[in-house]
């Protein structure tokens, strides 16, 4: 789900590869769009308290304005090409900046700098002496010739921006590929078709355009991972479990699983071991096939299954089952350690006195919907079935009685 979020800067480049001469890139949808979907981005980031997002909107509005300012002459004019030239250097390296250094809130001296220096690094090439520092340069260097003779980007420029973009993708796969900094790329990259392919008329406003589109579709993303997605776990949520329940079909059944005296493991061990046995078990049955597994709260899960057939459940939920008791759990003691070394240390065979691997086991309790039963008695009949797995003594899978 998340790599739609890249989906309209892809489509601007397919359209820029296959349909160069489309009558879309003639004009802008209307008048004042690429301004409009600025502010409206802007807006709904401010409702979310998404505030980060708008040091990246405040650039690139600044970037709209210098472009609408400097950038709507022939190129041939000394002054405009040199602006070409400084531009995209100057944004690929404030967006790695932006990426990097620390963001301080919104409503802070720091924060309200960071938004008006955003706004202003590209604006501030339209006043500096850029030919003076261009005269200091020396007069002839491949780094300054053109990558494609139909397009005055040069080499500096292309590495500085490849560099940006490489560091960026080794950084996102580094992190598993969080939303936000797709949403980031898709700025940049946004920004590398408007370099380009600088001559398409009212490419600027596009570019603008999808850029902000690109940070809806990350700001909604972000809102859906808020309201369904469980943040300890990152299993789905309680809410998302009944939206699944209200479109169940006949045939389907519902298991709640429990954590067996979690209490116990709590007091024993500390509550942030706890977390980290709530986490491992949120992976351990996301990764179960033929099932979707949420958790319903505290140490309780439930999975949701598509079939209603007795036997095959059993099996399907013992196997679970057998799983969770088997996987040995390494659990710190005496808190986290002070330093990553110490960290390294203690994780070593030769240091390995500050771990133990303990065990845990769940309790399974199974309902199979009868005809068109309510997502709430189903829900019941589940969690009565599991409070008899846990008289029978726990670690084990009981199925309700239809
Ligand atoms: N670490 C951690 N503990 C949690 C979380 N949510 C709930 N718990 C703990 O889970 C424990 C649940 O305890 P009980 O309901 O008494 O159940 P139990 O000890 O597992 O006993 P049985 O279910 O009968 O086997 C409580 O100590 C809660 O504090 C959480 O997010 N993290």
């Amino acid at each position: 789900m998340r790599w739609l979020i890249l989906s309209p800067v892809l489509l601007l480049a397919v359209m820029l590869i296959g349909w160069p001469e489309h009558a879309l890139f003639a004009a802008l949808p209307f008048p004042l769009a690429a301004w409009l979907a600025l502010a409206f981005v802007a807006s709904l980031a401010l409702l979310m308290r998404q505030t980060d997002w708008l040091y990246w909107l405040a650039f690139l509005a600044g970037h709209y304005f210098t472009v609408q300012q400097g950038l709507q002459r022939p190129i041939s004019e000394p002054d405009v090409d040199l602006l070409y030239s400084y531009l995209p250097l100057v944004s690929a390296l404030w967006l790695g900046l932006l990426v990097l250094l620390p963001r301080p809130p919104l409503l802070t001296k720091g924060g309200i700098g960071l938004l008006l220096a955003s706004a202003m690094v590209p604006i501030a090439l339209l006043y500096l002496p850029l030919p003076n520092w261009q005269a200091s340069l020396p007069d002839y260097h491949w780094l300054l010739q053109p990558v494609r003779a139909e397009n005055p980007l040069n080499w500096l420029q292309a590495s500085v921006l490849l560099l940006v973009i490489a560091g960026w993708l080794a950084q996102l796969s580094y992190r598993n590929w969080p939303k936000p900094m797709l949403g980031q790329l898709a700025v940049l990259l946004s920004l590398a078709l408007f370099y380009l392919w600088l001559a398409q008329p009212e490419l600027s406003g596009w570019a603008t355009l999808i850029a902000s589109s690109c940070l809806l579709l990350t700001l909604a993303l972000q809102m859906l991972q808020l309201a369904y997605i469980d943040e300890l776990t990152q299993l789905p949520q309680r809410r998302a479990l009944m939206g699944h329940l209200n479109r169940l079909g006949k045939k389907s059944a519902v298991t709640m699983l429990d954590v067996d005296h979690f209490k116990k493991f709590n007091d024993t061990y500390g509550h942030d071991v706890g977390d980290q046995v709530l986490r491992l078990l949120g992976a351990i049955l996301a990764k179960q096939r033929g099932m979707t597994a949420y958790r319903y709260g505290g140490e309780e899960f439930t999975l949701v299954f598509h079939h209603a057939n007795p036997k095959k459940l059993k099996e399907q939920l013992e196997q679970v089952r057998q799983q969770v008791a088997d996987y040995p759990l390494v659990v710190r003691q005496g808190g986290r350690p002070k330093d990553h070394e110490t960290g390294k240390k203690q994780r070593s065979a030769k240091h390995n006195s500050g771990s133990k691997t303990v065990q845990i086991t769940i309790s399974l309790g199974c309902a199979i919907r009868q005809g068109s039963e309510k997502p709430e008695s189903l829900l019941k009949r589940a969690d009565e079935a599991l409070y008899k797995a846990k008289k029978k003594g726990r670690n084990c899978v009981v199925l309700a009685s239809s």
